[in-house]
């Protein structure tokens, strides 16, 4: 299958937080979701994917070019919706227009206007009159009017109201009926990744914990309930995070067969939610920093 995005062995160190040796593909032609919480790289990602920001050392290429090379190019090819205003605010997104469109080959006026009508933005209103609902719509509406292939999008649901997050899951959804197309973007919202994602890239501390289909996260892990003296040092290996209380214990385990071989009917396996998979890999992390410290 072919990979609109190639990560390898990308590094990248801030005092305080490190990429190291990271590698991700994106596969074309699907939406993959990309997860994880506060301060754990994902702007940082998206920006080395974007080459707003360049690696220390490693390969990143999109559409197998790489930037060196080819950036004009791949930005062609790209549509960016960013999570915060990035559109100057002094001006009219008629403007606006006129500086963008001749950055783009394949700008198309009719589908400009058809997102600015379906959106109901003002075309002559200074856009920093804008509400945050219509600074997204408006930096989608651009993302989207130049036939971008890759569609990046850091946080797009981020603030926005349940009726217009759903609409835009919506108009994702529409331009994914092209098998050209892809999408590629962070979310916090993971609930809005039910409705779309086929694959989902989660991400901790800068490491990168999988991409795996979204129906197979299900059958791949699973919350595990049980009484407290199941748990052993060796039984604890099994799991990922591990929450105690005076009721039993609950946990993660990233291989739900094995559990079941060796815990059989004395647990209850329940399907995990991207939310608890996030939680608990947090918790076994911050457990093994502290009991490595
Ligand atoms: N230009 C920079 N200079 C120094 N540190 C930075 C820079 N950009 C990001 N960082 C640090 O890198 C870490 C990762 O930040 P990043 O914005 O990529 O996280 P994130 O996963 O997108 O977080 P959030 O979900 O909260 O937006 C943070 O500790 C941040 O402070």
């Amino acid at each position: 299958m072919e990979n609109v995005v190639e990560m390898r062995n990308v590094n990248k160190t801030f005092k305080g937080f490190a990429l190291k040796d990271f590698s991700l593909s994106v596969k074309k032609g699907f939406v993959t979701g990309f997860i994880g919480g506060n301060g754990v790289g994902k702007s940082t990602i998206i920006k080395l994917i974007m080459n707003l920001l360049q690696p220390d050392s490693g390969e990143i290429s999109l559409f197998g070019l790489n930037y060196k090379n080819h950036e004009k190019e791949i930005k062609q090819r790209i549509g960016f919706v960013f999570d915060n205003n990035v559109l100057y605010e002094n001006i009219t997104l008629a403007e606006m227009k006129k500086i963008i469109k001749p950055a783009y080959k394949n700008w198309d006026d009719t589908l400009f206007h058809q997102y600015i009508n379906l959106f109901e933005l003002p075309m002559k209103k200074q856009i920093k009159t804008f509400s945050k609902g219509m600074m997204m719509k408006a930096s989608l509406t651009f993302a989207l009017s130049h036939h971008a292939e890759l569609i990046i999008m850091d946080e797009p649901t981020s603030g926005l109201d349940p009726i217009f997050r759903r609409e835009l899951l919506d108009i994702l959804h529409d331009i994914m009926q092209d098998s050209e197309k892809t999408i590629f973007f962070s979310t916090h919202i993971t609930t809005d990744l039910d409705r779309i994602a086929d694959y989902i890239t989660f991400i901790h501390n800068g490491q990168h914990i999988f991409t795996k289909e979204h129906y197979k996260i299900e059958e791949d892990y699973a919350i595990v309930k049980g009484e407290t003296n199941l748990l052993d040092r060796d039984t604890e290996r099994e799991f990922i995070g591990i929450r105690r209380s005076n009721h039993g214990f609950e946990a993660l385990t990233t291989n739900k067969q094995r559990t079941q071989n060796i815990f059989g009917d004395t647990v209850i396996l329940e399907k995990p939610t991207l939310e608890d998979i996030m939680l608990y890999t947090k918790k076994g992390t911050d457990h093994y920093a502290t009991s490595h410290s």
